[in-house]
């Protein structure tokens, strides 16, 4: 009888949890400043057609990220990121093939096809797959990785090489080395799948958007993370969202790297137990 009362671990697929996170992310709407079923927020070069396109472009790589996590799984920690890059790299060719160069999803294959990894290294190692777990597991293999890419070189490719030389920031490596902190911290404690609105505000709220930095500097960003606070602190309706949408709009501003740790956020809670 014990067998029978015996409950069956729960089988935890985090490849279709990142596919899961970025239909979810997409189709909430409004999203101040970003591409919703409504309108293109505060960009000209996409569409909700595009993002469409774009996830169905990525999602098959998902299941390939976990592959390569258990196939690397007894390689050393320091040996991972060298591994999985040129897969990464691989799934951003493919998105931007499917969008015509656009840059649709590069933070969110960044942070999603790391929790894909990790997935696959906790599951060939027989190691639970939690929130906690997977948070650790990226962390361990993004250790280094601000220092390595950021502190140490003299790029200014990208918005955050270049703002980690202007202010510090780190953008999605230092998240992703911190083991998504700002969504363990800001977000898990009070996850609700079906409170995505104020889960992306309590992101928006803290944090150190890059995308907002390189379209309004940082005075950008502390424009949206004050609103963000505002909102929380009095309440807010849908026409407030409706409202900020518009401001953010008018500013040029997009949180979209709030909008990929709200993906990153879907999977972590979707595990959360
Ligand atoms: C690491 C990457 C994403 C960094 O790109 P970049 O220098 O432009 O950094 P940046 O910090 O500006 O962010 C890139 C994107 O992340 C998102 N983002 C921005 N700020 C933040 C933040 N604070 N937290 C989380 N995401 C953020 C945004 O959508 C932004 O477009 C990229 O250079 C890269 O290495 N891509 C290759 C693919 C890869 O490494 N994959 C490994 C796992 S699959
Ligand atoms: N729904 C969304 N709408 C817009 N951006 C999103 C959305 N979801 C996630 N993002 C993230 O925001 C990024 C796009 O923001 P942004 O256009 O500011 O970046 P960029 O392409 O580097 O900058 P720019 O378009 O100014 O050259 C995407 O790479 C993606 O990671």
């Amino acid at each position: 009888m014990a067998g029978l009362l015996a409950t069956k671990p729960r089988v935890i697929n985090v490849a279709a949890l990142a596919e899961e996170a970025l239909w979810q992310e997409l189709e909430l709407t409004p999203k101040p400043g970003l591409v919703d079923k409504n309108n293109n927020g505060s960009h000209r070069d996409m569409d909700h057609a595009l993002f469409v396109r774009s996830i169905q472009a990525i999602s098959p790589w998902f299941a390939r990220f976990d592959d390569a996590g258990r196939e690397f799984a007894l390689r050393t920690d320091s040996e991972q990121l060298a591994l999985l890059r040129p897969i990464g790299i691989a799934c951003e060719q493919a998105m931007l093939r499917a969008t015509h160069g656009v840059n649709t999803h590069k933070g969110g294959i960044f942070a999603l096809g790391l929790l894909c990894f990790a997935a696959g290294r906790l599951a060939e190692k027989g190691s639970q797959i939690n929130a906690l777990s997977l948070s650790s597991q990226v962390s361990g293999l993004c250790q280094g990785m601000v220092q390595r890419e950021l502190a140490s070189r003299q790029s200014r490719a990208t918005a955050g090489e270049k703002q980690f030389h202007q202010f510090g920031l780190t953008g999605a490596r230092g998240e992703a080395e911190s083991g998504f902190a700002t969504v363990m911290r800001h977000v898990l404690p009070y996850w609700n799948p079906r409170a995505m609105h104020e889960m992306l505000l309590r992101l928006m709220k803290v944090n150190p958007d890059s995308n907002l930095v390189s379209r309004g500097g940082m005075a950008g960003m502390r424009y949206v993370q004050n609103y963000s606070q505002q909102l929380l602190a009095r309440g807010w309706q849908h026409n407030d969202l409706v409202e900020m949408d518009k401001q953010l709009i008018a500013r040029n501003l997009s949180p979209g790297g709030s909008a990929d740790l709200l993906s990153v956020a879907w999977v972590l809670g979707g595990c959360k137990y």
